[in-house]
C-alpha cells in the first residue's frame, strides 16, 4: 500500500460521520446487550457499568463519566507543584512551584519546548508519579496520600492514556490491547468483549481485531490506543504527544476524533506537546518553559484570536 492509499483508507474507516452514528447507536448497543443479559443471566447489574448506560444520545447531558460532585470544583488541582529528580549529588527541578486548576469538560492543551517539563507535568497530572513538594489533588484527593494500588485503582477507572509511542503490548492483539484495562477493573469478561467490539467499530478497526500490534500502521496502533483509553469509559483522557508518531493528515483525524469525543461525550482532554498547531483544538493553553508557567490562554475553539486568564482578547503567540 502507498502512503496515499493507507491515508484514503484512514479517511473511509476513521470518519467523523461514521464516529457520530457510532454515539447516536450507543443507546442502542447497551440495550441490546441489557436485553441479552437477561436472556442469558451471565452478565451483572448494567447500570452500574459506565460508558454505555446514558440512556440519552445527548452523552454531555448523561453525566457519563462524570466524577465531581460540584462542577466549580477542580477535576486536578496542582498546588506549589515542584520535581526534583535525583542524580547522585546532583539535584534537578524539572518542574518549579507549578499552580494549575484544570477542570471538567476542559480541553487542555500543555504546550512546551523540548525539555521543558511536558512529560513531568503528564505523569503527574496522570498519577504516575507524586511530587517532590507540594499537591496535586485528583477529584479533591491528595494523590500523596495514596498507596500504589489505590493510585492504580484511581488510574484505572479515571484516566485513559494515550502515549506518543502507543504502549501497546507487543504481543496481545489488538482487541485483547483494549480488553486489558477492562480486565485490570475485573469487568465482566463478555461485557468487556462487546464493548471492545464496539471500540474498536468507533475507531474503525473491526477488520483488525486479530491484528498484532506490528501488523498494524503507526495510525491504527494510534487508534487501538485510543479504544484502549476508552475501554472503561475514563472522564479524563491524557495523551502525551498523541500525534508525534503519525504523518500530519493522520495525525489531525486523531484530533478531530479527540475534540468530538471532548464535544460530544463531554470528556475532560489533556493533550501535553510541544506541537503549536494543536491549540486550535484547545479551551485553554498552558505555556510552560524551564518548568514553569510562562503563560495561561484561555481560547474559543478553531479561533486564532485567544484571551488570557485576565479576559484580555489577545492573538496567540504561535510562534
Ligand atoms: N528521571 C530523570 N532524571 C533526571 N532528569 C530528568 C529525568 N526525567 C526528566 N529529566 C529532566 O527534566 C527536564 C524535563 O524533562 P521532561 O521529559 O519532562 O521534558 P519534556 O518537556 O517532556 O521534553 P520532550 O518534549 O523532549 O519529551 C529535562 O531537562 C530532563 O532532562
Amino acid at each position: 500500500m502507498t502512503l496515499t492509499e493507507i491515508i484514503d483508507y484512514f479517511k473511509s474507516k476513521l470518519n467523523l460521520s461514521k464516529f457520530m452514528d457510532s454515539l447516536e447507536r450507543k443507546t442502542d448497543f447497551y440495550d441490546e446487550s441489557e436485553n441479552g443479559s437477561e436472556e442469558n443471566g451471565s452478565v451483572g447489574n448494567l447500570e452500574s457499568i459506565p460508558y454505555f448506560n446514558s440512556g440519552n444520545s445527548d452523552a454531555k447531558s448523561s453525566n457519563a463519566g462524570r466524577i465531581s460532585q460540584n462542577k466549580d470544583e477542580p477535576l486536578i488541582k496542582l498546588t506549589n507543584v515542584w520535581k526534583i529528580y535525583q542524580m547522585g549529588e546532583v539535584e534537578f527541578a524539572a518542574l518549579k512551584g507549578i499552580n494549575l486548576e484544570i477542570y471538567e469538560g476542559e480541553f487542555l492543551i500543555i504546550l512546551g519546548p523540548s525539555g521543558s517539563g511536558k512529560s513531568t507535568m503528564m505523569n503527574l497530572l496522570g498519577c504516575l508519579d507524586i511530587p517532590s513538594k507540594g499537591t496535586v489533588c485528583l477529584n479533591s484527593k491528595d494523590i500523596s496520600e495514596l498507596n500504589e494500588s489505590e493510585l492504580a485503582i484511581i488510574r484505572g477507572k479515571m484516566i485513559g492514556f494515550i502515549f506518543q509511542s502507543f504502549n501497546l503490548l507487543p504481543t496481545l492483539n489488538t482487541e485483547e490491547n483494549v480488553l486489558l484495562p477492562m480486565e485490570f477493573q475485573e469487568e465482566d469478561r463478555q461485557l468487556a468483549r462487546k464493548k471492545a467490539s464496539y471500540l474498536l467499530d468507533i475507531v474503525g478497526l473491526s477488520n483488525k481485531r486479530q491484528n498484532l500490534p506490528s501488523q498494524l500502521s503507526g495510525g491504527q496502533r494510534q487508534r487501538v490506543a485510543i479504544a484502549r483509553s476508552l475501554a472503561v469509559n475514563p472522564p479524563i483522557i491524557l495523551a502525551d504527544e498523541p500525534t508525534g508518531n503519525l504523518d500530519t493528515k493522520t495525525g489531525y483525524y486523531i484530533l478531530d476524533f479527540l475534540d468530538e469525543l471532548h464535544t460530544r461525550e463531554g470528556k475532560t482532554i489533556i493533550i501535553v506537546t510541544h506541537d503549536v498547531e494543536l491549540v486550535r483544538y484547545a479551551t485553554r493553553v498552558v505555556y510552560i518553559r524551564d518548568g514553569e508557567i510562562e503563560k495561561i490562554e484561555t481560547r474559543t475553539k478553531n479561533e486564532s484570536g485567544v484571551e488570557n486568564e485576565q479576559g484580555t482578547k489577545n492573538e496567540a503567540n504561535l510562534n
